[in-house]
């Protein structure tokens, strides 16, 4: 990607594991609605690369993708509990203003953070707690009708469709990463459902990058480590974008302590 690329919702958790990863390996035009402080840029970054934006505004998104050859489209309400307004405005109408935008723009790809919870009611009763076991063989592999947990998780099944209709209708290569749960160091402790959808920060930043750089159509695939936990299939990622998560949190205790030094 010889093009700057465009990383929305560059301040929060998402977007520092990505840039701690593979901020060297592109131009970065950072948005967020909230300034970037100077000493959070990572090297090769200036506050000129930095853009202070809300993403539900037209005109400072189609000013923001300007020459970019790439979107990571993160920002949004993350919160499981968002209310509907929240999420309409951030999710939805921040999303469909990006990929109009992008799409406007002439740029090659959008990569949109989805999440676990657009398929969170996939974990009945009946499945769960098994489902988040190594004993247990259920798998999502992305093939699968979004079935949302919450009002969150339909704003993030939107998102994934309005990808789909400006994939169709526009030829924007769209990658819709459904991220599990996303901690630094160490999986989510004492929680089983975190520890089955772990994401590290590092396969976090090899995975994007793998969208960045991948050839494909349209495709949802599953952001998570290669926890043997998983009840999310991470073979489409290794098929099409060629992703080789390196964690496991099967590599730490339940608490969450590395057990090679346990
Ligand atoms: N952290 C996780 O484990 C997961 C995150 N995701 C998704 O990844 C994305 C990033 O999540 P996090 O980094 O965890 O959240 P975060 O809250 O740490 O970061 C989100 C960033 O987006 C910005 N933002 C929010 N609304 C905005 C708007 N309307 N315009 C411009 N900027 C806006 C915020 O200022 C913030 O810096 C979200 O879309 C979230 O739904 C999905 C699944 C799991
Ligand atoms: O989409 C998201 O999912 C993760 C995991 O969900 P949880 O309900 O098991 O905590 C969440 O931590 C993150 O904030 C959210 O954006």
């Amino acid at each position: 990607m010889d093009d700057p690329v465009l990383l929305t919702g560059a301040g929060g958790r998402v977007g520092r594991a990505i840039l701690s990863g593979i901020s060297g390996e592109y131009d970065w035009r950072l948005l967020d609605r909230e300034p970037v402080s100077a000493d959070a840029l990572p090297a090769g970054v200036s506050e000129d690369d930095t853009v202070v934006a809300d993403v539900t505004d037209e005109w400072q998104v189609r000013e923001a993708v300007r020459d970019v050859g790439a979107v990571v489209h993160l920002a949004g309400d993350p919160r499981p509990n968002a209310p509907w307004d929240s999420v309409l405005r951030n999710n939805i109408d921040g999303t469909h203003a990006v990929f109009d935008a992008a799409a406007a723009a002439g740029v090659d790809r959008v990569v949109f953070a989805s999440s676990n919870h657009a398929v969170g009611a996939y974990e009945t009763d009946e499945r769960t707690p098994d489902l988040y076991r190594t004993n247990d063989d259920y798998r999502l592999d992305g093939s699968e009708l979004p079935r949302p947990s919450n009002l969150y998780g339909v704003s993030k099944a939107a998102g994934e469709t309005l990808g789909r209709y400006f994939h169709d209708e526009y030829g924007l290569s769209v990658a819709c990463v459904r991220i599990g749960n996303l901690t630094e160091d160490h999986p989510p402790r004492e929680y089983e459902r975190g520890q089955a959808m772990w994401l590290s920060h590092r396969d976090c930043a090899h995975l994007f990058g793998r969208c960045l750089e991948a050839e494909y159509d349209y495709e949802v695939v599953y952001g998570i480590s290669n926890n043997d936990r998983r009840y999310y299939s991470l073979e489409r990622a290794r098929e099409v974008l060629g992703y080789d998560p390196q964690d496991n949190s099967a590599d730490y205790t339940f608490e969450g302590e590395p057990k090679d030094a346990a």
